[in-house]
């Protein structure tokens, strides 16, 4: 049914395009309140993952804010129709420009630093503030989205915990807690403990009802997920006592219901290697050049007789890192044909460029239980491109 409405929607839309299916979106809501079912909680879509205010508005509807790291991602959550009092800021390198803007337009605000906390005098601010601490925990993931170890930019060190405290209460500001975010695609429940169990006992200490546990949930991608069931037994019991627990999860939330939909231009055969050339690449879809990640491809017709191969999906820019897939055993798709990218969700348009000078794809969203197709986001044209040139 999926291929069928795949059929359809590249009819009228073409490729390039990015699908996103409702339905997966809601299954994957479902098991996230299931997770925290009893805690008193203010849950966040952080916006990093895909800025698509249709798509935001999907959250909101299931009573979500937002995390937003940026104007833009404000502006996305304007769009979306978020409320002040479900935004929450965060970055390590606010710039005083944004602080100015958003200080009374967003609800919470995690400092990264003692030196964001002295810049906070500058400004007058009514919003709940709470302090992003680094607690020096190995998420066990890619390096590149590794954020709580004491290496890393992130969060402040524990030792200087009191300085934040004490620059921002001399100056009025009203901090509600810790923030805690170790890092993304986090397929282990015990760096998650280890990290928010530090922040618990740091709450107690300094007398905190709140907490921010930030995000992180790993997906399967190639076998291996969180364990929910796990997480809830593990670390779910933690947050008893506390009055409100704030969440921010992108890929979890959106990851899986997202495919890139693809046009096979051709094959091409050497005597060392097949690469399968696809009418995109690296520039819609980042993740497996930057990270060496790795996404399902799924091949909808197949060339004739079925033979299996192991190639290289490949797409059309001047890079040798332009890969989407490699080394995978596939059936040799019929040139013309559509391939399938999965698990593109989060981290996939939110990171597309105009490398090459492409225009960045559509959008759309699909509802498989009403049949419902809809253009959220216009593929970019070659104007667009150039619109900014003087
Ligand atoms: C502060 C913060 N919160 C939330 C997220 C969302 O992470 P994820 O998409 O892994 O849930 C990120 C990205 O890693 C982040 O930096
Ligand atoms: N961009 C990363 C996730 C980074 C999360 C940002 N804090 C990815 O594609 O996996």
């Amino acid at each position: 049914m999926l291929e069928r409405t795949i059929k359809t929607v590249v009819e009228h839309y073409g490729t390039p395009l990015y699908v996103y299916v409702k339905d997966v979106i809601r299954y994957q809501l479902a098991k996230v309140k299931r997770v925290f079912e009893g805690v008193r909680m203010l849950p966040t879509f952080a916006c990093k993952a895909n800025n698509n205010p249709r798509l935001i508005q999907l959250f909101l509807e299931e009573g979500f804010g937002t995390d937003i790291v940026s104007l833009g991602e404000y502006h996305a959550s304007e769009l979306a129709g978020v409320p002040r009092e479900r935004i929450v800021w965060n970055g390590n390198g606010k710039t005083k420009a944004e602080m100015g803007f958003l200080k009374d337009k967003v609800g919470f605000i995690n400092v990264d630093s003692v030196e964001e906390a002295q810049r906070w005098a500058d400004f007058q601010s009514d919003a709940n503030f709470f302090i992003r601490i680094n607690p020096d925990v190995d998420p066990r993931t890619h390096p590149h989205i590794s954020t709580g170890i004491r290496e890393t930019k992130f969060g402040v060190h524990i030792d200087l915990i009191d300085e934040a405290l004490s620059v921002l209460r001399k100056q009025g500001k009203k901090v509600l807690g810790f923030h805690i975010h170790i890092g993304s695609q986090i397929t282990e429940v015990e760096p998650f403990l280890e990290a928010i169990s530090i922040g618990v006992e740091l709450s107690k200490k300094y007398g905190f009802g709140c907490i921010n546990i930030g995000g992180g949930w790993g997906i399967n991608y190639s076998g291996k997920e969180l364990n929910l069931e796990e997480y809830r037994s593990k670390v779910v019991p933690l947050f008893s006592s506390f009055e409100l627990v704030i969440i921010e999860l992108g890929r979890y939330l959106i990851g899986p219901a997202g495919i890139l939909v693809a046009k096979v231009e051709y094959v091409k055969r050497t005597p060392y290697k097949t690469f399968v050339v696809l009418d995109v690449g690296m520039n819609a879809l980042v993740r497996p050049a930057m990270y060496g990640a790795h996404h399902g491809v799924h091949v909808l017709e197949p060339e004739e007789p079925w033979e299996e191969s192991i190639v290289d999906v490949v797409g059309p820019l001047c890079e040798t890192g332009d890969v989407i897939a490699r080394n995978r055993s596939i059936p040799i798709p019929k040139c013309g044909s559509l391939m399938i990218v999965e698990d593109v969700g989060a981290y996939g348009f939110s990171m597309a460029s105009n490398y090459n000078s492409h225009p960045r794809p559509a959008e759309v969203l699909i509802d498989l239980s009403t049949n419902e197709i809809r253009l959220i986001r216009r593929r970019e044209s070659i104007e667009d491109l150039f619109r900014n040139v003087e």
